[in-house]
């Protein structure tokens, strides 16, 4: 993890966000730099109107001045910028690592432009090194374990501070290990299906760039369509 990388990602990012525009707001430590930065423009004149993903990133934003929006006041979000805990040269990703993936989701399934920051740690071969992070409803946590388990996954609840992890929404995190992932879409695809699960954190098809710092330069990767 390199803080330069994902500030230079940042600064990057930044250049998507235009007048006028509804622009959602990542969640996590490299999305916290673009927050920042658009905060700063904001201040600076910038007219938008922001969806936070997660209650961090509302604080955040709040602290910047950053005119917010009821998501459910609006049909699309312009741009996105958000993190990744892991993406591929497909550009498919892991994300929830801060346990923001459900919303992260949402805002991203009706983002025109989503735009993805990362450090170069992030780029992989393969997808599951970093364990998959699944949004479970309390009540189907051990009925959701045993279903990943028929899936080869193995998973842990997530805990802080010694207690359950609990999500802004009030539902609780599993971390998965499914080993190395050879097909993301498929996977997603049968998480989609298992009862209980109210989102996974393989997001496929979603993001439009990832946009990686690489030591003191950046690189801009676009979706292939
Ligand atoms: O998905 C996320 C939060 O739910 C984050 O974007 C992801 O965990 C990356 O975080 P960071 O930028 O701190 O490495």
């Amino acid at each position: 993890m390199n803080e330069q990388e994902k500030i230079n990602a940042a600064l990057k990012a930044v250049s998507f966000v235009k007048p006028g525009q509804v622009v959602g707001l990542g969640t996590g430590s490299t999305a916290y730099f673009a927050i920042q930065e658009i905060g700063k423009m904001v201040r600076e004149g910038l007219e938008i109107r922001a969806i936070p993903t997660s209650e961090a990133t509302r604080q955040l934003a709040e602290k910047w001045n950053i005119p917010l929006t009821d998501i459910n006041d609006i049909s699309t979000i312009d741009v996105t910028i958000d993190g990744a805990d892991e993406f591929n040269s497909r550009l498919q990703l892991i994300k929830g690592g801060g346990g923001a993936l459900l919303r992260e989701k949402i805002v991203a399934s009706i983002t025109g432009t989503q735009v993805i920051i990362a450090d170069a740690s992030k780029q992989v071969e393969k997808l599951g090194a970093f364990r998959v992070p699944i949004e479970v409803i309390p009540f189907a946590a051990n009925v959701v374990t045993r279903k990943l388990s028929a899936l080869n996954g193995e998973a842990s609840l997530r805990a802080k501070n010694d207690s359950t992890y609990i999500t802004d929404q009030g539902n609780n995190i599993l971390d998965v290990d499914f080993g190395l992932i050879d097909d993301p879409a498929a996977l997603a695809k049968a998480l989609d299906h298992i009862t209980g699960i109210v989102e996974h954190g393989l997001f496929i098809d979603l993001a439009d760039y990832v946009i990686v710092g690489k030591g003191d330069q950046v690189e801009i990767i676009a979706a292939k369509n």
